[in-house]
């Protein structure tokens, strides 16, 4: 995609910003916003997606990008086309997205290769899988299923790529609502949040949601770990101490097989899983009373040669999806 410079008075804003002045930059953004200009509309959803120098408003924020597509903006186009496939913050509108989709893959880059990946898929109208690949149980209690190749290879490498620019070290819930850093699991991780949940990666969330008997708005944003030679993740639970919307159930993806460790395991009962690339590991952290199940207890074994790639989905009780 072909750089713009940035127009000169938003630059000013990010100065403004930076040294702490937020309310003379909010000011400027807003008044060229209201003069319909592309980047400043894209400037203020993003300050209205995150929250904090203004008040947090998905929607409005999704308007604005919508606007600034209609004006050219490209990154606000693929925001837009991204939305409306999954449909957060505003109505979802598979078709709408895929047409668009269409004409953005004209332009060749990422775009085109994901076009090429949702038309290998077999999907309904919706964009829901048309059919599942069997589930095979490896433990009734935790209920642990592996589903073979859930995602080609083709589909692994695409999220690998997506997930390359996103990287940071990765973070727990301390259980009271913050992310802290944990020395349980030193991983690398990158979400895949919203405005960059593409139809490609929405198309396999849907696919994450039919292989655990979900649906897709029960989903935390796809997280993608990356463990090089030594990193792991030591024993722990997926269910959040003190949580209304409980975390209850985990899909795991398998992204490559060729690292040494790295194992999933399920020390309780004794469940060693060395899977391949696209397979899927699905299981159930809570028991019928929604108190956790302690057999669920599991880690990522430490990384002895090459980098392991997994692809998480933490699910809700309800629908977590704003
Ligand atoms: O790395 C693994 O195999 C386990 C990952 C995991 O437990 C998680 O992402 O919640
Ligand atoms: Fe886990």
């Amino acid at each position: 995609m072909a750089q713009v410079p940035l127009h000169p008075m938003l630059q000013q804003a990010v100065q403004l910003s930076v040294a702490g002045r937020n309310a003379e930059a909010v000011l400027i953004v807003t008044r060229l916003a209201a003069q319909n200009q592309p980047q400043a509309l894209a400037m203020l959803a993003e300050m209205k997606w995150r929250g904090g120098m203004v008040p947090q408003d998905p929607p409005a924020a999704r308007e604005l990008y919508r606007r600034a597509s209609a004006l050219g903006h490209a990154q606000s186009a693929e925001i837009t086309t991204n939305l409306m496939a999954n449909g957060v913050a505003g109505p979802r509108d598979w078709q709408g997205a895929l047409a668009r989709l269409r004409t953005e893959a004209r332009k060749g880059g990422g775009r085109k290769l994901a076009l090429s990946l949702i038309d290998k898929m077999a999907l309904t109208d919706d964009g829901d899988p048309a059919r599942m690949p069997e589930a095979q149980t490896l433990s009734e209690r935790p209920d642990v299923r592996r589903i073979e190749r859930l995602f080609t290879a083709a589909e692994c490498d695409y999220l690998r790529q997506i997930a390359e620019p996103q990287y940071m070290p990765s973070v727990v819930n301390d259980g009271m609502g913050r992310q802290v850093r944990d020395p349980i699991r030193t991983s690398d991780g990158a979400t895949l949040h919203w405005l960059i949940e593409d139809p490609v990666v929405h198309a396999l969330n849907r696919r994450l949601a039919a292989a655990s008997g979900t649906s897709f708005e029960q989903g935390e944003a796809t997280l993608i770990l990356r463990y090089k030679g030594g990193q792991e993740y030591k024993p722990h639970f997926d269910f959040v101490r003190s949580e209304q919307n409980q975390r209850f159930k985990t899909v795991l993806v398998y992204l490559n097989h060729d690292y040494q460790g790295g194992e999933t395991v399920f020390p309780e009962i004794g469940l060693s899983v060395k899977a391949r690339k696209g397979d899927a590991l699905i299981f159930t952290s809570a028991l019928p009373d929604r108190s956790v199940d302690p057999l669920s207890k599991h880690a990522g074994m430490p990384i002895t040669g090459g980098v392991k790639y997994l692809c998480t989905k933490w699910i809700r009780e309800k629908r977590w999806v704003a």
